[in-house]
């Protein structure tokens, strides 16, 4: 590795923390490229639930002053949001790619990612919904998920191959698995989107995002059903 590529970083530094919750799409995405690009890391558990929330305590806030998930401790940093971090891992770490080579197939990876994490994601997460009420929550987030995956399916009619862009796993597919498991939770009729379920489909297998998947976190519910 080039001595720019990560200036901080040494064969003595610990191993990185990651701050996570089961369930956050958002620390989804960065348990999967931690996985596809095999760089051992702790979970530190942090509950969006528990207590109102571990994420808005004040020794948290001092992590990501966002009261979010995921953050991640490594290289001597604290880096948070999800994109920000697949970047910065993608440039230390250039092994097993999470971007392709050619530049419009780069322009559709961050197109659909930028669908999912600021079209989609933010105005059905935990925060938003809370805001929105009980009541009107499941329809709040049913809109909006089906507004995206209208978009996302469009551009996958033309950049998918195997995955989102081409037969390489890129970070589009690092945001497209944990979305699609969002819209579930919302029954989201995903029968208009043929693609999007070929690909969550053909990704379910791979081990790196079994091993990303919630059920397999340490802080899953033991009683959670279909677990
Ligand atoms: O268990 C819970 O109900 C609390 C939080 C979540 O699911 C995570 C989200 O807010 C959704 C997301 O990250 O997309």
């Amino acid at each position: 590795m080039s001595t720019n590529l990560c200036p901080n970083a040494s064969s003595s530094d610990p191993q990185p923390i990651l701050y996570s919750y089961w369930r956050s799409s958002c620390s989804w995405r960065v348990r999967i490229a931690m996985n596809l690009k095999e760089i051992p890391y702790d979970i530190k558990p942090i509950s969006l639930i528990k207590s109102g929330g571990e994420q808005h305590c004040n020794e948290y806030r001092e992590v990501n002053p966002m009261e979010q998930v995921p953050a991640l401790q490594i290289d001597g940093h604290t880096l948070i949001e999800s994109v920000a971090i697949m970047h910065y891992l993608e440039e230390t770490r250039p092994q097993r790619p999470l971007l392709p080579q050619d530049v419009h197939k780069r322009a559709k990876v961050r197109e659909i990612v930028e669908i999912i994490c600021s079209g989609i994601q933010p105005l059905q997460n935990l925060i938003v919904l809370i805001h929105v009420g009980e009541e009107k929550k499941k329809e709040w987030a049913q809109h909006w998920i089906t507004r995206g995956f209208r978009a996302v399916e469009k551009a996958l009619s033309t950049s998918a191959g195997k995955y989102c862009v081409g037969d390489e796993i890129s970070m589009a597919d690092c945001c497209l698995v944990p979305q699609v498991f969002n819209a579930r939770r919302f029954h989201v009729d995903l029968r208009p989107y043929p693609i999007i379920l070929r690909i969550d489909r053909e990704l379910e297998s791979n081990p790196a995002f079994r091993a990303a998947h919630p059920s397999n976190q340490p802080d899953c519910p033991p009683e959670l059903p279909n677990k």
